[in-house]
C-alpha cells in the first residue's frame, strides 16, 4: 500500500512529553526504555478512548514510546523481541483445562442399561451368598460386575484418547501467520509470536491478531460483530483508530501497530471467561444413531419377550405354586432378568458412534500428516461421497510461481521481455517503472550487502516486481520520488487495480489488470518510439491477437495503461482514455502430479471443474495441459454464465468443465446449480469473497497458504499445501471412512442378529438361554468396542478410487452388505441351533451336569470363534481375498489376538474364571470342532460374495421417484439439505 499521503503518522510531532506518566511505569518498562506501560495501553483499548491516545501523543507518540518506526516497524532482533515479550507479554492465551480421565470414566458409567445391570449384579450377589453361602454364591454377581467394569474402562479409555487427539488437532487449527514489518523487512510471523509494537499489514479477509492502533488506512473497514455484536462494518482511521483482536477486515487495507497482546487484549479477557464445548455430531453419526435406536428398540422387545417366556416357563414348571418359593428360585428370576437386560446391552450398538469417531479421528490424524487440516469432522465422510470438485486454478492446479516470460512493448512481442523494455526511450521507461512501483500491493526489500532483493506480495505482483528488478529499477528510489493521491485496490470482480501518482507537480493515473479489460479502457497506444498514438480498430485487433497468442501458450496476461490527469480530485481513480503501454505474459506452470490426480478423479467418477479468473484462452490451454478436458465438456466465461436462463443453466451445468474470467459470485452460482442437480460438491477457495461458495458447497476447501482467515473459517477442510493432489487424497480418505463404517456395520449387524435370534428361539423352545449374561457381555465387547477398533482404522486402498462415488442418496447399507449379513447370520444360526438341540447326540454327550456344561461351553466357544473369523470376512464387503494388507494392520491383528487369548482363557482356565463365565475346559477334539465351525464361515463368506445382487439399493428411493417430488421444479436456490452426505441408511 502507499507510503505517502494516506499514512497519517507524521514525523513532525515527535516531541511529546510523557514524563508525567513515568510514575506508572514498571521497572521492566523503564529498563527496556519504553515510555508507556501495558496498563495504560490496556486501559486505552478497554475504554475505546481517543483522549487517552491523544494524551499519549497519538499513534505517533505511542510509536515513539514503544520504540517503533511507523514505516520500518520494531528493530526485530532477538533481544528486542524478548524484552518486548518479557515486559508486555506474549500473544498467547492460557489453555483451558481439558477433561481428565476420571471425567470420562464417570461419563461412561452414566448409562441406564449398565446401571440396571449393576443393580442385577448386586441382587444376584446378595441372593447368591444368602442361598448358596459365601463360598460359591458370589460368582454370577461378580461376573457381571467384572464385565461392567471392563466395558466402562474400555469406553472411557477410547473416549479419552479421542479427546487428546482432537486437542492436538485444535492446536493446529490456531496456527495463523501474520504479515508484519520488522526492521524494514516484510515477513510472516506466527500469530503467537507477535509482540507489542509490531507493525501489522492488514488486508481484506484478515483477522486482527491483537489489539492495536491504526497507523495507515486505505478505506480500512472492520467487521466487529464478533466483539460488539454490531453487524454494520466500521470504517477505521484517525477518528476511529482502535482495532480489537478477533475482528475481521471487511474491506480495504492498511497497517496497525500492536499495543496489547494475549491476555491484555479484549479478546483475551473474553476468551478467559468462555468455555467451549465442541462436541459436534456428523450427519453420518446422526443417521447411525437413529439406526442404533432402532436396533436398540428391537433388542428391547426381544428382551422383554425372552424375559416373560423364561418366567412363564419357570412358573409353569412350578405349577404356579408359590408356597415352596426358595432363595434359589429368586436367584433364578434375577438371573432371567439379568439375561433380559444383557440382551438389551448387546443389542444397543453403542459401538456404532464409537466406530465413526474412531475412523474419523484416525482419518483426520492421517490427513493432517498429508497436509489437510479437517476443521469439521463431517467433512471427511462428505468428501468421500463427493461427485464433483470445483477447483481454483492458480496455486491449486498450478504452482503459483509466476514469471514474466513474454512482453508486448513498442509495437512488438518480445521473448526477452526485460531486454526489450530496457531499450525503451528514457521518458517512456520512467512512466513504466512508475507504474510498476506505485501500482502494486507488493513490496521490495533490499538487504544490506550483496544478497538478492526480496519481493513480497501476491505471486502475480511478485512476478511483475521481479520483472521491474530485472530492468534495474530502484524500487525505493522511485517510490520516494512522488506521492500517491488515490488508489483502487485489486479485486477479483473488477480484475484490475489503479493509482494516481503526483510527481513534480504532474499527476498520472496508472491502471494494470486483465489485458482485454484494460485494453477496453484505452484509446491510445504507444508506438515503437514509446510515443502515444491513436488506437485504431486495426491496431486494437492486432493487440487482441497478441493477447490471444500469449493465452494460447497458457500465459496469464496483464496490460498496463496510463494517462496524465490535470485535476486529481474526487474519490475515484479515472479509468478512461488510457494509453496502453505494455502487455506482459506470465507463466505459471501446472503442479507436477496434478495431471495424474485428475486422471485418478476421472477413474473414481469424480468430475473436476476448473474455475479461474484468467481469460478463456489461457484457461482452455491450461485445462488441456492437465487433462480436465480429456472427456470433453463445455467451457464458458463468467459474465456469460451469469446471464444464462434457468433452462440454459440446467442444460449446460452438467457438461461444464471450465469457467474462465469468473468472479467469486459465479463460483457460488455454479456450486448452487451443481447441488440442484443432486451432485455432492466440493469447492475450493482462497479469497474472502469465496466464503459464500465455500459455505454453499457440501464441502468447502480453503487454501492454507493463499487463503484468507475468512476463507479458512468458512471451510470444512484447509488444504495446507494448496495442492490439488491433496484434495484428491482427502476424497480417498473420505471414502475409506465410509467404507470402514460399512464394514463395521456389517460385522455388528451380523452378530446382533445371531445373538438376538439365538436367545429368542432357544428361550421360546427350551425355556433357557444358551448364553449367560457374562458371556453376552463379552460378546458385546467383541462386537462393539473391539470390532470398532479392528475395522475402523483400516487405511484406504487404491481400489476405493476405482468405484463411483456413493453420492447423496445411496443408502449406507448396500444390497451387497445385506446379502453378506443375512447369509452369514443364517449359517451361524443353523450351526448354533443344531448344537443347541442336537448337540448332545452329535457330540456324544450324556445328560450329566458336566456334559451339559461342556455343551454350553462348545456353543459359547463356537459362537465367539465364528465372530472372530467373520471379523476377517468383514474386512472387505466384496473382495474375496480378505487377507490383503493384513500384515500392515497392527490394530486389527492386535484385536484378533486379544480376542482369541481372552476367549481361550475364559474357556480353559477353569476354577473361578470358569465359574464366572459358566464354562469348563474343553478337550482338544471339542476345540477342533469349535475352530472348524468358526473357520467354515470363511469359505461360506467367499461363496456368498459370488452371489449376484442388484446394485441399486433395495431400500432407497428410486431416482425417478426423487425427480418426481424434487427434481421437476428445478431450482438452484439455497435451503437444500446441507451436508447431505450419503442419504438414508
Ligand atoms: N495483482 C494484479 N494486478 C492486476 N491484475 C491482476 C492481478 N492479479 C491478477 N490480475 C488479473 O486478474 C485476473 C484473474 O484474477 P482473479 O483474482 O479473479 O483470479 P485468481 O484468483 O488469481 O486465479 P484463479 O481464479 O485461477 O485461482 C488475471 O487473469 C489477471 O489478468
Ligand atoms: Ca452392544
Amino acid at each position: 500500500m502507499s507510503a505517502g499521503d494516506s499514512s497519517f503518522v507524521s514525523k513532525e510531532k515527535d516531541d511529546v512529553d510523557l514524563s508525567a506518566k513515568e510514575t506508572d511505569l514498571s521497572e521492566g518498562e523503564k529498563k527496556g526504555g519504553f515510555g508507556v506501560s501495558d496498563k495504560q495501553l490496556a486501559r486505552m483499548m478497554e475504554k475505546d478512548d481517543v483522549h487517552i491516545l491523544e494524551k499519549l501523543g497519538g499513534p505517533e507518540g505511542v510509536a515513539k514510546s514503544l520504540k517503533v518506526d511507523p514505516q520500518d516497524g520494531i528493530p526485530g532482533d532477538d533481544a528486542d523481541i524478548n524484552s518486548r515479550k518479557e515486559i508486555f507479554g506474549s500473544n498467547t492465551y492460557p489453555e483451558k483445562a481439558s477433561k481428565g480421565f476420571l471425567v470420562f470414566l464417570w461419563e461412561a458409567f452414566q448409562d441406564v442399561t449398565l446401571f440396571v445391570l449393576m443393580v442385577c449384579a448386586f441382587i444376584s450377589l446378595a441372593v447368591g451368598i444368602a442361598t448358596e453361602g459365601i463360598e460359591s454364591g458370589w460368582y454370577d454377581g461378580a461376573g457381571i460386575l467384572v464385565s461392567i467394569t471392563l466395558v466402562v474402562m474400555v469406553t472411557a479409555i477410547t473416549d479419552y484418547q479421542q479427546s487428546l487427539q482432537f486437542q492436538s488437532l485444535n492446536k493446529e487449527k490456531q496456527k495463523i501467520y501474520i504479515n508484519v514489518t520488522r526492521g524494514g523487512r516484510r515477513q510472516k510471523v506466527l500469530i503467537f509470536d507477535l509482540v507489542v509494537g509490531d507493525i501489522v499489514h492488514l488486508s481484506i479477509g484478515d483477522q486482527v491478531p491483537a489489539d492495536g492502533v491504526v497507523v495507515e488506512s486505505n478505506s480500512l473497514t472492520v467487521d466487529e460483530s464478533q466483539m460488539t455484536g454490531e453487524s454494520e462494518p466500521k470504517k477505521k482511521g484517525p477518528d476511529e483508530p482502535f482495532l480489537m483482536s478477533g475482528c475481521k477486515i471487511a474491506d480495504g487495507g492498511g497497517r496497525m501497530m500492536i499495543v496489547a497482546v494475549g491476555m491484555n487484549t479484549e479478546w483475551g479477557r473474553l476468551m478467559s471467561t468462555l468455555s467451549s464445548d465442541d462436541t459436534e455430531e456428523t450427519p453420518l453419526q446422526v443417521r447411525l444413531n437413529s439406526v442404533a435406536t432402532m436396533i436398540g428398540k428391537l433388542g428391547l422387545s426381544v428382551a422383554v419377550l425372552v424375559f416373560f417366556i423364561l418366567i412363564g416357563k419357570f412358573l409353569y414348571k412350578k405349577n404356579f405354586d408359590f408356597s415352596d418359593w426358595s432363595g434359589g428360585d429368586t436367584l433364578e428370576v434375577v438371573n432371567f432378568f439379568a439375561i433380559a437386560v444383557t440382551i438389551i446391552v448387546v443389542s444397543v450398538p453403542e459401538g456404532l458412534p464409537l466406530a465413526v469417531t474412531l475412523t474419523l479421528a484416525f482419518a483426520m490424524h492421517k490427513m493432517m500428516e498429508q497436509k489437510a487440516l479437517v476443521r469439521h469432522l463431517s467433512a471427511c465422510e462428505t468428501m468421500g461421497s463427493s461427485t464433483t470438485i470445483c477447483s481454483d486454478k492458480t496455486g491449486t492446479l498450478t504452482m503459483n510461481e509466476m514469471t514474466v516470460v513474454k512482453a508486448w512493448v513498442s509495437g512488438k512481442v518480445h521473448d526477452d521481455p526485460a531486454g526489450a523494455v530496457k531499450e525503451l526511450p528514457k521518458e517512456a521507461l520512467e512512466i513504466l517503472t512508475e507504474a510498476m512501483c506505485y501500482n502494486t500491493s507488493g513490496d521490495v526489500y533490499v538487504p544490506e550487502g550483496e544478497s538478492e532483493p526480496e519481493v513480497s506480495g501476491s505471486p502475480t505482483e511478485a512476478a511483475i516486481l521481479k520483472f521491474a528488478l530485472a530492468i534495474k529499477t530502484d524500487f525505493k528510489g522511485v517510490r520516494s520520488s512522488g506521492k500517491v493521491l488515490n488508489t483502487e485496490p485489486f479485486s477479483s470482480a473488477k480484475k484490475r487495480m489503479g493509482v494516481i501518482v503526483e510527481k513534480n507537480g504532474k499527476a498520472r493515473v496508472h491502471w494494470k489488470g486483465a489485458s482485454e479489460i484494460v485494453l477496453g479502457l484505452c484509446d491510445q497506444v504507444t508506438d515503437n518510439q514509446g510515443k502515444p498514438v491513436k488506437l485504431t480498430k486495426e491496431k486494437k485487433d492486432e493487440l487482441l491477437k497478441v493477447i490471444e497468442d500469449m493465452a494460447k501458450a497458457s500465459l496469464r496476461t496483464i496490460a498496463f495503461g496510463y494517462r496524465e490527469v490535470s485535476s486529481p480530485g474526487g474519490d475515484s481513480v479515472p479509468e478512461d482514455k488510457l494509453i496502453c503501454q505494455l502487455i506482459v505474459g506470465i507463466k505459471d506452470p501446472p503442479r507436477p502430479g496434478v495431471k495424474n490426480s485428475i486422471k485418478l478423479c476421472h477413474k473414481a467418477g469424480i468430475v473436476v471443474r476448473m474455475v479461474t479468473g484468467d481469460n478463456l484462452t489461457t484457461a482452455q490451454a491450461i485445462s488441456k495441459e492437465i487433462g480436465i478436458l480429456d472427456q470433453g465438456g463445455e467451457i464458458i466465461e463468467g459474465p456469460k454464465f451469469r446471464e444464462l436462463s434457468e433452462d440454459q443453466m440446467r442444460d449446460l451445468v452438467p457438461k461444464l468443465r471450465v469457467m474462465a474470467r469468473s468472479s467469486p459470485t459465479d463460483k457460488n452460482l455454479l456450486v448452487k446449480h451443481l447441488r440442484a442437480h443432486g451432485e455432492v460438491v466440493a469447492a475450493t477457495g482462497d479469497g474472502t469473497n469465496d466464503a459464500p461458495a465455500l459455505h454453499e458447497a457440501d464441502i468447502g476447501l480453503a487454501m492454507g497458504i493463499a487463503g484468507t482467515e475468512v476463507a479458512k473459517e468458512s471451510a470444512d477442510v484447509v488444504i495446507l499445501d494448496d495442492n490439488f493432489s491433496t484434495i484428491v487424497n482427502v476424497a480417498k480418505w473420505g471414502r475409506s471412512v465410509y467404507a470402514n463404517i460399512q464394514k463395521f456395520v456389517q460385522f455388528q449387524l451380523t452378530v446382533n442378529i445371531v445373538a438376538l435370534m439365538l436367545n429368542f428361539i432357544s428361550a421360546a423352545i427350551t425355556g433357557a438361554a444358551p448364553l449367560t449374561a457374562v458371556q453376552l457381555l463379552w460378546v458385546n465387547l467383541i462386537m462393539d468396542t473391539l470390532g470398532a477398533l479392528a475395522l475402523a482404522t483400516e487405511p484406504p486402498t487404491d481400489e476405493l478410487m476405482t468405484q463411483a462415488p456413493v453420492g447423496r442418496h445411496s443408502s449406507l447399507i448396500t444390497n451387497i452388505m445385506w446379502r453378506n449379513i443375512f447369509g452369514m447370520a443364517a449359517y451361524q444360526l443353523v450351526v448354533l441351533l443344531v448344537l443347541q438341540f442336537e448337540g448332545r447326540k452329535l457330540l456324544g454327550l450324556g445328560k450329566s451336569d458336566h456334559d451339559t456344561l461342556v455343551l454350553q461351553t462348545v456353543i459359547f466357544n463356537s459362537f465367539v470363534l465364528c465372530q472372530v473369523f467373520n471379523e476377517f470376512n468383514a474386512r472387505h464387503t466384496e473382495r474375496i481375498n480378505i487377507f490383503r494388507n493384513l500384515i500392515g494392520n497392527h490394530v486389527f491383528l492386535g484385536v484378533i489376538a486379544f480376542t482369541v487369548l481372552v476367549q481361550s482363557l475364559l474357556v480353559q482356565v477353569g476354577g473361578f474364571v470358569g465359574q464366572i463365565a459358566s464354562t469348563t475346559p474343553l478337550s482338544l477334539k471339542f476345540w477342533a470342532i469349535c475352530v472348524g465351525l468358526g473357520f467354515l464361515s470363511m469359505p461360506i463368506a467367499a461363496l456368498l460374495k459370488c452371489v449376484p445382487v442388484p446394485r441399486k439399493p433395495m431400500f432407497a428411493r428410486s431416482k425417478s421417484a426423487r425427480r418426481r417430488d424434487g427434481g421437476s421444479d428445478y431450482h438452484a436456490l439455497p435451503g437444500g439439505e446441507q451436508n447431505g452426505g450419503a442419504g438414508s441408511v
